[in-house]
């Protein structure tokens, strides 16, 4: 067996291929090529005959057989997110877009690619809410966001009754989901945060916090997928298929507050590639932002 040890953290391990391949994964390798380069590596530790290894070296032997394989542009990334581990720089992506377009499914993808531990939704920081407010209080917090104007009292606002009565359960929401950013500021630990109430303009980013909006193309895309979650959860697809108009108009205004802010909107097609897109997009703007403060 070969124990992996880290200088700086002091940390043993015994070498696990399985950790290896995903951390290969992360730089948005095949995940059979990353087994199989993790195999490689393995190979080549074991050939060594030596009992210990750094993580140092593995990140070297990996780097080479990426490069090795052609994937310069991978090894590039995969040097960069172990780098980016060690410098314990915390982020936070907060991702916001319509009921059923696949966020939390993107939450919890993001969050296993690149080892973050914690996952908060925003229905759940509602449910907390509806616990302490009374519906007689906050009405508009006590339904589903496409329903708000139903119970929302008269708020001024914006000519929809529906994007009014959304907005309204957004600003409540967003009094919880504040105290959620700023614990995760104040901590510094890795959070993803995802949910309907994620609005461009009602949240307040940092330059740790990376935002997007999710959408769909279509109803009909937009259909199955509450079929599909219906599977394996209890939320029938027949209630949102029934609100479906709304549920698009409000797809409507969160992309429009998403350009009016500069944040960036990815239509979720393929799951495999919007998480790409979304990694991508985070490495870039945090070489810049590194190479900005190296240069003052
Ligand atoms: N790119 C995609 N293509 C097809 N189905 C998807 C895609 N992304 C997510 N889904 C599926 O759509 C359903 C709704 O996704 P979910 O993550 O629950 O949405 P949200 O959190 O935005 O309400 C899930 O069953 C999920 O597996
Ligand atoms: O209010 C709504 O539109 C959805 C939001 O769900 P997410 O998009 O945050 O999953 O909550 P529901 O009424 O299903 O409990």
């Amino acid at each position: 067996m070969i124990i992996v040890t880290d200088p700086e953290s002091r940390a043993r391990l015994p070498f696990s291929r399985g950790i290896l391949t995903r951390s290969i994964t992360l730089a948005g390798v095949d995940v059979g090529i990353a087994y199989s380069i993790a195999t490689e590596v393995q190979k080549e530790l074991n050939s060594r005959k030596a009992k210990f290894v750094t993580t140092e070296e593995i990140r070297e032997l990996t780097y080479r057989k990426l490069i090795d394989h052609g994937l310069r542009e991978a090894a590039k990334r995969y040097l960069f997110w172990r780098q980016l581990r060690r410098l314990k720089v915390p982020i936070t992506i907060l991702l916001g877009g319509a009921t059923g377009v696949g966020k939390s499914t993107i939450a919890t993808e993001l969050a296993f690619r690149l080892g973050i531990r914690s996952v908060i939704g925003t229905d759940t920081v509602r449910e907390v809410m509806r616990k302490i407010i009374a519906p007689e209080l906050l009405p508009d917090l006590h339904t589903s966001s496409f329903l708000a104007w139903t119970a929302a009292g008269r708020v001024k606002g914006r000519d929809s009754p529906l994007i009014r009565g959304f907005e309204e359960q957004v600003r409540h929401v967003s009094v919880g989901l504040k105290a959620v950013l700023e614990r995760a500021h104040k901590e510094g630990f890795n959070t993803v945060i995802e949910g309907i109430h994620l609005v461009p303009g009602y949240v307040e980013l940092n330059d740790r916090d990376f935002m997007y909006v999710v959408t769909v193309g279509s109803k009909r895309d937009l259909e199955a997928r509450f079929y599909e979650r219906a599977r394996y959860s209890k939320r029938p697809a027949e209630y949102y298929i029934e609100h479906i108009d709304a549920i698009m108009e409000i797809q409507d205004f969160i992309v429009e507050m998403a350009r009016e802010h500069g944040v960036r909107v990815i239509n979720n097609v393929e799951l495999e590639s919007t998480v790409d897109v979304i990694m991508e997009d985070i490495m870039e703007r945090l070489m810049r932002k590194m190479g900005r403060d190296v240069r003052g």
